[in-house]
């Protein structure tokens, strides 16, 4: 097998070299306010700036660590005005195309080549796109890069709109997630989402890159309830988004159960892993169902073994009501109690035993030390907005808890969490502007392999309005 086809994740950290993205397409300049909340967004971005002053940065930055030979040296020409950011446009002759960091609108133009994909594929988003068989007839006479483009962002051209776009396809990481050598696919919650999933199931099931893991593809059902019980509610659903999969070692995963996530779909997820022999452990984290927090990884993430950051909320302290005085102890007051939170681990072979963690801080100390084997003293957890009211719950919303790692201990986070960032330097972390340390690289003052804890800040202002962050906008194939 060539290297490009390797896939393998066992870690939340440990050195990154290939990952899924998705670029913001024009279908993110194409929401509306009266859909905004519909699609997920919680306001209306300005697309030249999210990608040409924001998002361009991560793809350059994920480029110097994981396929340098695409940008060393040529940072001013690619980002030459005359060059109008084609190093950057999927379907542009002069694309980055990269082995590494690969790009979700590549992979979907190369299986749109096999016109029985394309067949399938243009039929089946028709039908859940509800489309005229004019209109079907027409996507199957456009080219297979085309046909992605329009796939992505619902429109051919400036002025046509065949179907609305999926915006929310920049976070990769809700599509699916590798768990050692498998690919557990994603059954999203909301309706926004449904394109995304059956395009990425077309992708790995059909893509050369996957071809050795097609029956290693982990997919989850819907039961004999959901189809035959009156009174429908979402809750019957089984659906499950990536943000709620996290694997912290190759014998264990986690999966939130969450506003996306639901206790079924956890259920299954758990059995599948546990009957294929992918872990030996899973723990289930039952977070409160609310958008706020709307998967796991908005509330916490890691970052390098025995560091961690999370919102303040579920933290042992602030679950047992430490942080309150005797008086308030004593008359039970206790602001931020979050009373929702359950979290079960349950073993391979004991499930009738599972082990129950009283807060997310237990849970995650627990995972540095057994499973990581970090010394308990060293375990650090570090707190949104510094744990202080009301920053914490400020920046957990602009994503203070959603960070990628890159390498141990080096992780991206958004430039505009203040507190956060001021809690890594107070935790002993190198703090960094992208635009500097890309300066730096490309000047060879610094090499990547040098740098170690460090929280890298990324320009945020439109980013973040789409509600996610670089976890989210990160589907990683291939760890170390
Ligand atoms: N893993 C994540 O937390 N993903 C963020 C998804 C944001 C997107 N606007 C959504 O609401 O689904």
């Amino acid at each position: 097998m060539r290297n490009r086809d390797a896939i393998y994740v066992s870690s939340e950290t440990g050195r990154l070299r290939k990952v899924l993205v998705h670029s913001p397409d024009s279908g993110l300049g194409r929401v509306v306010p009266s859909k905004a909340q519909d699609w997920l967004f919680e306001d209306i971005v300005h697309l030249n700036t999210i990608r040409r002053n924001e998002y361009d940065y991560y793809i350059k930055l994920l480029l110097y660590f994981l396929d340098d030979e695409k940008i060393k040296g040529q940072l001013a020409i690619i980002d030459a005005t005359e060059n109008h950011r084609n190093f950057y446009k999927p379907d542009h002759a002069d694309f980055y195309r990269s082995e590494q960091v690969v790009e979700l609108q590549e992979l979907l133009s190369e299986i749109l080549d096999d016109v029985s994909i394309k067949n399938q594929l243009v039929a089946s988003v028709c039908a859940i796109e509800a489309c005229s068989y004019h209109v079907q007839r027409e996507l199957m006479g456009y080219s297979p890069a085309t046909l992605a483009r329009v796939f992505f962002s619902g429109t051919p051209n400036e002025s046509e709109m065949i179907f609305p776009p999926i915006p929310n396809f920049i976070f990769t990481r809700d599509i699916g997630i590798v768990i050692n050598d498998h690919i557990l696919l994603n059954k999203p919650m909301k309706e926004a989402r449904k394109r995304e999933a059956l395009i990425a199931k077309y992708i790995f099931f059909h893509h050369p890159i996957f071809a050795a893991y097609s029956d290693k593809i982990i997919e989850l059902t819907d039961t004999p309830h959901h189809f035959l019980l009156p009174n429908d509610t979402e809750v019957e659903r089984v659906t499950l988004e990536g943000g709620d999969v996290m694997v912290v070692s190759g014998d264990h995963v986690l999966i939130g159960v969450s506003e996306r996530t639901n206790s079924e779909a956890a259920a299954q997820a758990v059995r599948k892993l546990f009957d294929k022999n992918v872990v030996k452990k899973v723990t289930i984290v039952k977070i409160p169902r609310k958008r706020d927090y709307m998967h796991i990884d908005t509330v916490f993430t890691q970052v390098k073994r025995n560091v961690w950051v999370m919102l303040g909320d579920f933290s042992t302290e602030r679950i047992k009501g430490l942080q309150t005085d005797e008086v308030h102890r004593a008359l039970r007051i206790q602001p931020h109690r979050i009373d929702e939170l359950e979290i079960l681990q349950f073993e391979k072979g004991k499930e009738s035993e599972p082990r129950r963690f009283h807060s997310l801080e237990d849970l995650l100390v627990a995972i540095s030390v057994d499973d990581l084997g970090c010394a308990p003293e060293s375990v650090r957890i570090i707190l949104s907005g510094n744990n202080e009211f009301p920053y914490d719950a400020r920046e957990q919303w602009t994503d203070s808890c959603n960070l990628l790692a890159i390498r141990e201990g080096v992780v991206l986070g958004y430039d505009r969490n203040d507190k956060t960032t001021d809690a890594f330097r107070a935790a002993g972390f190198d703090i960094v502007d992208v635009k500097d340390l890309l300066a730096d690289l490309e000047a060879g003052r610094i090499c990547v392999d040098e740098l170690s804890d460090t929280l890298v800040l990324m320009p945020s202002a439109e980013l973040s309005r789409a509600r996610g962050g670089f976890h989210c906008m990160s589907m990683p194939l291939l760890r170390d």
